[in-house]
C-alpha cells in the first residue's frame, strides 16, 4: 500500500511525564510530529471491494507532549475534561510510592488507552482518580471540568460525571439491577437540578440499552452482580455507564475474562456511548480491545509514570486533531471561530 508521509507540527494535548512546556502561545504548543498516512487505494481503484475496517495511520511523536493544556479557553477547541499534572501517590498503609508523576490531559471526544506491564501503576492511577481510600496523593493536581477533583469525595466525583468500572465488580445483595440503575440515574439528574424520572419511564429508557448489549431484559430483575458470570458483570458495568451517561468513563480491564462475542458487545456498547462531548479512558493489557474501540491516544505506563504517548490517527481522531489545530491557529491569530456554513 502506498504511503503518504508528511511532517507537520500539530498541537498535542495529551501528556507525558518528562516535559512541562507552556501551552499559552502557539509556537510553544506545537510539536513536530511525523505522520504516515496510508493512501487510500480504494479511491483510485473503485471496483475493488472496500475493507470493513477503517484505515488507520500511526503518528509517532518525536517530542514528548506537554503536561499542560489550555484548550478549554480556545475558541471552538474541544474542552479539556481531565487534566492531571505531576500526580504522585503512595499506598496509605505502607507509604510506598506507586505514582511517580503522572501527566495526562484528556479532551472531550477523545478515547485514551493506558497500557503497561503488570504492576506499572495503571489501576492505581485510575483508583486515585476516583478517590480510592487505599491511596494518599502526595503531589500534583487533577482538574476535572476545571474543578479540583482531589478535594472531592468519591461520590461527588461520580456526581460531576466521572465513572469507573472495576476489575472486580461489586455485588449488592438485595438490590435489583433495575432499582440500582434507577436510583443512580435519578441521583445524577438531581445533581443536574433535574426532576426524578418515574420507574415506568425509566424502564422505557433502559430497555433499549439492555437490548443493545445483547442482554436478557430479565437481567434487570436480578440483584446487582449476584451470581453473574464474569462477562455478565462486565456488560452490566457498561450498562451502568450507558445509563449514567458519564462525561469521562474509566474502564479498567473491562476486557479481562471476556470471550470474543462478549468483547465485541462491550466494545460496540462503548463505541455507541461516545459523543463529541464525552471521553473514555481504557486501561488494558491487551491490544485486542483496541482492535474494536479506536483510541485517539495510547499511553505506556512504566513505574508509575506515562513514559510514551502514541497518537493514533484513524479518520475520526484525525478530524478531532485537525479541529484542535485550527482552533489553536485561529486563537493565536485572533480570528473569530469558524462557523458552519
Ligand atoms: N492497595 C495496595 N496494597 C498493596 N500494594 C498495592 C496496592 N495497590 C497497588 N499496589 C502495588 O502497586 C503496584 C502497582 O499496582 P497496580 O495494580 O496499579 O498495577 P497495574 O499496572 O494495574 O497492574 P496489573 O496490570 O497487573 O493490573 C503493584 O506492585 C501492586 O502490588
Amino acid at each position: 500500500m502506498a504511503l503518504l508521509t508528511y511532517s507537520s507540527t500539530i498541537p498535542f494535548s495529551s501528556s507525558s511525564s518528562s516535559t512541562s512546556l507552556s501551552s499559552r502561545r502557539f509556537p510553544a504548543t506545537l510539536f513536530r510530529t511525523h505522520v504516515s498516512v496510508p493512501l487510500n487505494p480504494w479511491r483510485f481503484r473503485s471496483r475493488l471491494p472496500r475493507p470493513h475496517a477503517p484505515l488507520r495511520a500511526k503518528a509517532t511523536l518525536t517530542v514528548d507532549s506537554p503536561a499542560t493544556g489550555d484548550a478549554s479557553s480556545r475558541n471552538g477547541s474541544p474542552r479539556v475534561l481531565l487534566q492531571v499534572k505531576d500526580l504522585k501517590a503512595v499506598i496509605k498503609e505502607s507509604g510506598q510510592e506507586i505514582l511517580r508523576g503522572v501527566n495526562l490531559t484528556i479532551h472531550e471526544g477523545e478515547v485514551h488507552a493506558i497500557m503497561g506491564k503488570n504492576g506499572s501503576g495503571k489501576s492505581t492511577f485510575s483508583k486515585v482518580l476516583v478517590g480510592h481510600q487505599d491511596y494518599d496523593v502526595t503531589g500534583g493536581s487533577v482538574l476535572f471540568k476545571d474543578q479540583n477533583l482531589l478535594e472531592m469525595e468519591p461520590e461527588e466525583r461520580s456526581h460531576v460525571g466521572l465513572f469507573m468500572s472495576f476489575q472486580i465488580p461489586v455485588e449488592i445483595p438485595g438490590v435489583s439491577n433495575f432499582d440500582f440503575l434507577h436510583m443512580a440515574f435519578n441521583a445524577r439528574r438531581k445533581n443536574h437540578g433535574l426532576p426524578p424520572v418515574e420507574p415506568l419511564e425509566f424502564y422505557s429508557l433502559v430497555t433499549p440499552k439492555v437490548a443493545s448489549l445483547n442482554m436478557n431484559p430479565k437481567f434487570l430483575d436480578r440483584n446487582v452482580n449476584e451470581g453473574f458470570s464474569g462477562g455478565e458483570k462486565k456488560r452490566n458495568e457498561i450498562l451502568q455507564l450507558a445509563v449514567l451517561e458519564a462525561d469521562l468513563a474509566i474502564l479498567d480491564e473491562i476486557d479481562s475474562g471476556l470471550d470474543v462475542d462478549a468483547l465485541q458487545d462491550v466494545a460496540n456498547a462503548v463505541n455507541g456511548l461516545l459523543t463529541p462531548n464525552n471521553s473514555v479512558l481504557i486501561i488494558t493489557h491487551y491490544q485486542r480491545l483496541l482492535d474494536y474501540i479506536n483510541p485517539s491516544y495510547v499511553h505506556i505506563m512504566e513505574e508509575g509514570m506515562i513514559v510514551k504517548t502514541e497518537l493514533i490517527a484513524h479518520p475520526r481522531a484525525l478530524m478531532h486533531h485537525l479541529k484542535s489545530l485550527l482552533a489553536v491557529l485561529l486563537a493565536d491569530y485572533h480570528c473569530p471561530p469558524l462557523k458552519r456554513v
